[in-house]
């Protein structure tokens, strides 16, 4: 990654772990406000429907206390209609009505004018615009009906406009009777008037037949979020303070790692391990796998673990394996006579290997210096980070092929891509991974995996090398199978070439094929 453009993706990455809890949190505080705000909203509603209903039970009382007087002439039963007035809180007029007309009223005495039963919800409750005495101002009636006719109590307005009062500024609240709905201020209108894309909810009465409408508009839920919840919104920042500190040091901490493997890559730290492979029914030496160590110069060996990841995801892979190839092919040439011939070389190679031709250059300079047919340059995928199928790695794989280098599939059977990589490159043999190797013969799935791969290669004509052999039981079960080349900690763990040399090559080698047993 090139340095400037580096650090400003770092430098991104910093202040997008930095907003990422206020954007994460914003959702879920919008969403809690609007909870909040409808909890608000249901409470003015029950507060709303129980005082009307208290308000129409005092009405309903007083209709039921003087019901018996329908029919009764209206100057006798004045006397006990203005009683029930006085007695009854919120009942301005009692009024009594027979035969569909209204003849007698606390208000005006002896009446007659015609009672509109079908302008009353439920044939109980009516809201008018005003009457005779206060024409202005909206009032409520409550009928309740009788054997012979009806009792009509009127309710000024006002009683119910204060009890909307109540509820908070900020929210629309509304009483609606049939058709008619009022607000706090008292003028009847057709509809329920609530603000532009407000959120409005409407909730009926139980026991009369009545609905409160409470609405609020998107506003409201912007400034509770705003001025409510300005503790979370701290909350917030501190967090995305925290995660966008801890960004900056893991990219930090990152970024120096990598410079610190850059410096060892220029310092020429890394070096190579060997690891025997043996034939599988001889137990000969075939050759060797490189693994690389990090001789750090404080640090003391560092195993590849510990840096691979970091090491291809950098790319730094690439100068790394170039540098390995060059000690092994100066320390194999010091060796040369003593190697059994054919003697198998391997190298693991990622997918930043694939990205240019450089690697068949590479692979072309290694073997140069060998007298044909006396090392066998193995490069073995494993499966990290996948190889792209592109025209330059279908050709980087065709001469690989035709230079006689040879691919193994690392690993095999453990990740996803195996088998595609079988299908598009040219590859000459598939490592069984250790995890199958470590249970051959004690687990039956493994032996069975170890069956099916060992088949496989059979049948696509490649040869299997195991690799993680660790006792004779294992070892036995792959002879059994045929399986070709065998590695492992039985056969040798890995070790620097000065070692390798000393332990597994003897004093002179054999003919092809014919490595000395270890
Ligand atoms: N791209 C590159 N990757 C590399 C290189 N060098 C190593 N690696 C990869 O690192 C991983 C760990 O390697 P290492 O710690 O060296 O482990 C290898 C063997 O030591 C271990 N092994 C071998 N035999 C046994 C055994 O009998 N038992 C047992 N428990 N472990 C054993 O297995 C590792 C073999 O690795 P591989 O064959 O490559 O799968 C590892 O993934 C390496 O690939 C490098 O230069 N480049």
């Amino acid at each position: 990654m090139a340095g400037r453009e580096g650090k400003a993706r770092s430098r991104l990455a910093v202040v997008l772990f930095g907003i990422l809890p206020l954007l994460l949190g914003l959702p879920f505080l919008a969403w809690q406000a609007r909870q909040s705000l409808d909890g608000e909203a249901a409470a003015i509603q029950e507060f709303v429907v129980a005082r009307v209903d208290a308000i129409l039970g005092h009405a309903s009382n007083a209709a039921v206390e003087v019901a018996g007087l329908v029919g009764s002439p209206c100057p006798a039963a004045g006397l006990d209609l203005r009683r029930g007035v006085t007695a009854h809180p919120f009942v301005r007029s009692l009024n009594l009505a027979e035969n569909g007309r209204i003849y007698c009223s606390t208000l005006e005495g002896a009446v007659d004018y015609a009672e509109d039963s079908a302008a009353y919800a439920d044939g109980r409750l009516q809201l008018m615009f005003g009457n005779l005495v206060t024409p202005n101002r909206a009032l409520l009636v409550y009928r309740h009906a009788t054997a012979s006719g009806s009792v009509l109590v009127g309710i000024d307005g006002q009683h119910v406009f204060d009890v909307l009062s109540l509820g908070a500024e900020e929210f629309t609240v509304e009483i609606g009777i049939g058709p008619n709905w009022v607000g706090k201020e008292g003028t009847v209108t057709d509809a329920f008037r609530q603000p532009d894309n407000a959120i409005a909810s409407l909730v009926p009465s139980a026991a009369y037949p009545f609905t409160v409408g409470v609405a609020y508009g998107q506003g409201l839920v912007w400034r509770h979020l705003v001025f409510d919840y300005w503790p979370s919104w701290l909350l917030l920042a501190l967090l995305g303070l925290l995660s966008g500190y801890a960004a900056r040091r893991f990219l930090s901490q990152r970024n120096s790692l990598t410079a610190e493997l850059r410096r060892a890559v220029d310092a020429d730290e890394f070096v190579p391990f060997y690891q025997p492979v043996v034939l599988g029914e001889s137990g000969a030496l075939a050759g060797a796998e490189v693994l690389v160590r990090w001789m750090h110069p404080i640090e003391g060996i560092i195993p590849p673990n510990q840096f691979i990841p970091l090491a291809e995801s950098t790319g730094l892979i690439v100068k790394m394996t170039y540098q390995l190839m060059d000690r092994v092919q100066e320390e194999l040439l010091g060796q040369l006579p003593n190697l059994p011939e054919p003697f198998h070389v391997g190298f693991n190679i990622s997918a930043a290997h694939c990205t240019s031709m450089e690697l068949l250059d590479r692979c072309r300079a290694f073997l140069e210096p060998f007298p044909p047919g006396s090392v066998i340059l193995f490069l073995e995928l494993t499966e990290r980070e996948a190889i792209p199928a592109t025209p330059m790695t279908d050709a980087l794989f065709k001469q690989l092929d035709g230079m006689g280098v040879q691919v193994a599939l690392d690993d095999f059977g453990t990740g996803n891509s195996s088998l595609e990589y079988l299908q598009r490159f040219t590859v000459n043999a598939l490592k069984i991974d250790q995890s199958f190797v470590a249970k051959a013969g004690t687990e039956t799935l493994s032996s069975h995996i170890l069956d099916i791969i060992a088949d496989l290669a059979s049948r696509l004509e490649l040869f299997v090398v195991a690799e993680g052999v660790e006792n004779a039981m294992q070892r036995e079960y792959l002879q059994k199978l045929g399986v070709e080349y065998m590695q492992g900690y039985l056969f040798g763990r890995p070790v620097p070439f000065a070692e390798f040399a000393a332990t597994h090559l003897p004093p002179a080698a054999g003919g092809a094929g014919d490595g000395a047993p270890v």
